[in-house]
């Protein structure tokens, strides 16, 4: 009997989502600025010594915004190779996927600000 997974092929699938999120954060301006955030936040993180539940909360809440970044990026191209001219239906397309960006950048600013700000105060 053959083994029922191609592993080769799961493996060439991995290449190129690691090309995907490589071209992420190479060519995509607000990409690098969640990757900024996220640096930031890790460094922040080890500096106060977060605990297991603080630092499954802050992973989480980075890899929600850079997925839905990687989405709406690709949304981006997608509405941009269906038409380069004006489209309501594209601007809708575009914004809704802006949109989901904006949520969980919020809620990830707002865990940001749950985590971090009681650790901040106690410095002073
Ligand atoms: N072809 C189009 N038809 C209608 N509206 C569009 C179109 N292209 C862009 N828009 C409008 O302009 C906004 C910005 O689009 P744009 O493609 O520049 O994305 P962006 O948010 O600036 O992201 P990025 O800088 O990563 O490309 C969209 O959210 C949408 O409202």
């Amino acid at each position: 009997m053959e083994f029922p997974v191609d592993l080769r092929k799961a493996l060439q699938s991995f290449r190129y989502a690691g090309k995907g999120i490589a071209d992420l954060f190479i060519y995509e301006n607000n990409a690098r600025i969640h990757l900024f955030a996220a640096v930031s936040a890790i460094t922040a993180g080890f500096y106060f010594g977060l605990s297991t539940t603080e630092w499954a909360l802050l992973i989480t809440q980075i890899a929600l915004v850079w997925a839905a970044e990687a989405f709406n990026t690709a949304l981006e191209k997608l509405a941009d190779a269906v038409s380069s001219d004006y489209h309501p239906l594209i601007k809708s397309t575009k914004d809704l996927a802006a949109a989901g960006v904006l949520i969980v950048a919020i809620s990830a600013a707002i865990v940001g600000v749950l985590i971090f700000l009681p650790k901040i105060l106690l410095l002073f």
